[in-house]
């Protein structure tokens, strides 16, 4: 069977990818140090522990496995945190890669799929935004990611190693098979807190900032359903097998909702109320970022299955093993909440 790498392949959305990979007919070998991901979201192909910086054992698994791509999602992912520790996020995320490549040519392996994030545009100028439009992160986070384009791109001119780099934007909801679920130690997204908040496992969920130039005031982002991320990667990985040309591609839904519009499905979701506090702006958090994915669509033949918010909160909220207001996958009952409307362009 053809074996991928995947590192990182413990944590929330490699997790979902190793399952669409191995439903796809591929068997994804998963290399992840458990620095937070979980052994249990491990289920559909071998698992081998290791750090990213350990090139000795990197090359004993490619040399165990030989797989034939490599899907790269092991990084840190918080973006406050980077700002506090630049060089730890550095060192894993862009040292990290640095390693993986060098580990990659050393056995010929020459296709690679990265997660790449929405923070390399920082503060968009204009909504939705595609893949042309300037890049100018505001957090070492995004610096480690865009870091790791260029360094992609340089070794696809130099060496013919092909990638293609998929930009998420909010990664969200859970395997609707109730199999996987967003597992941070600690959290702290915002629609897995506010179903905390709902069932009163914290005491309210904090708004931050009230003041953006949006409809409501609060920040607006596109949140994509983990399982519809899974299959652009299976969909990435068929065009690079296929010897297609590199790419870099947005992935979302083309849909942006206001923070009190994501707790206000969650209300209407849970059938709870939702104790918030407004709080001040939490700092590099841009106001709007809606994705403009026509590259996806165009390109690898991508279009999400769950675009729905409260489809997306439905599936989280089930995987948490909270009670619903239908108690299933489907949500008849559910009350719709319109994506917002005014996003300037
Ligand atoms: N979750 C989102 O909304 C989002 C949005 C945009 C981009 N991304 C990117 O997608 C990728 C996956 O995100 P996620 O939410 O699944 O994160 P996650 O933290 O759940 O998964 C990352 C995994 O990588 C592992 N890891 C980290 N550093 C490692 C190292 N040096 N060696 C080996 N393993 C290591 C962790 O243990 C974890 O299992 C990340 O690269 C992240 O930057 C995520
Ligand atoms: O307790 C909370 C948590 C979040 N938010 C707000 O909710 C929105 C979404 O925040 P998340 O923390 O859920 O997600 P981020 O937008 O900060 O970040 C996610 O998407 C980014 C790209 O858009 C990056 O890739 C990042 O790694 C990934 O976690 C933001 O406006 C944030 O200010 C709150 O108001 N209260």
């Amino acid at each position: 069977m053809n074996k991928i790498l995947v590192t990182g392949g413990a944590g929330f959305v490699g997790s979902h990818t190793c399952k669409s990979l191995a439903a796809a007919g591929f068997l994804p070998v998963t290399y992840d140090d458990l620095s937070n991901g979980v052994r249990d979201a491990v289920r559909w192909g071998p698992f081998e522990q290791g750090h990213l910086e350990d090139e000795a054992r990197l090359a004993t698994v490619m040399q165990a496995h030989r797989p034939i791509a490599v899907i790269h999602f092991a990084a840190f992912i918080e973006a406050g945190q980077s700002v506090r520790e630049p060089a730890r996020f550095y060192r894993n995320n862009v040292g990290g890669a640095l390693a993986l490549l060098r580990v990659m040519r050393a056995h010929q392996l020459d296709k690679i799929i990265f997660s790449s994030t929405a923070a390399v545009y920082g503060d968009p100028q204009f909504t939705p935004i595609p893949e042309h439009h300037p890049l100018a992160p505001v957090n070492p986070y995004g610096r480690s990611k865009l870091m790791t384009e260029s360094i992609l791109s340089d070794m696809d001119a130099a060496h013919g190693m092909r990638h293609v780099v998929l930009r998420y934007f909010n990664a969200c909801g859970a395997d609707p098979d109730g199999e996987l679920r967003e597992n941070h130690q600690p959290e702290t997204h915002l629609i897995p807190l506010a179903l905390q908040a709902a069932y009163g496992q914290r005491a309210d969920i904090a708004v931050f900032g009230t003041d953006y130039p949006t409809p409501d005031g609060t920040c607006v982002r596109d949140y994509v359903h983990v399982t519809d991320l899974a299959s652009a990667h299976v969909l990435a990985l068929k065009r690079l097998l296929a010897d297609g040309a590199s790419l870099t591609a947005n992935l979302g839904t083309g849909r942006g909702y206001s923070v009190r519009e994501v707790i206000a499905a969650v209300a209407a979701v849970t059938a709870r109320d939702v104790p918030i506090r407004l709080a001040e702006r939490r700092p590099g958090d841009p106001a709007i970022l809606v994705a403009d994915a026509t590259v996806a669509r165009r390109e690898l033949g991508w279009s999400p299955k769950f675009p729905e918010l409260t489809q997306q909160v439905q599936h989280a909220a089930v995987s948490f093993g909270y009670p619903t207001t239908d108690g299933g996958e489907h949500g008849e009952h559910r009350q719709a909440v319109s994506p917002c409307t005014a996003v300037p362009h």
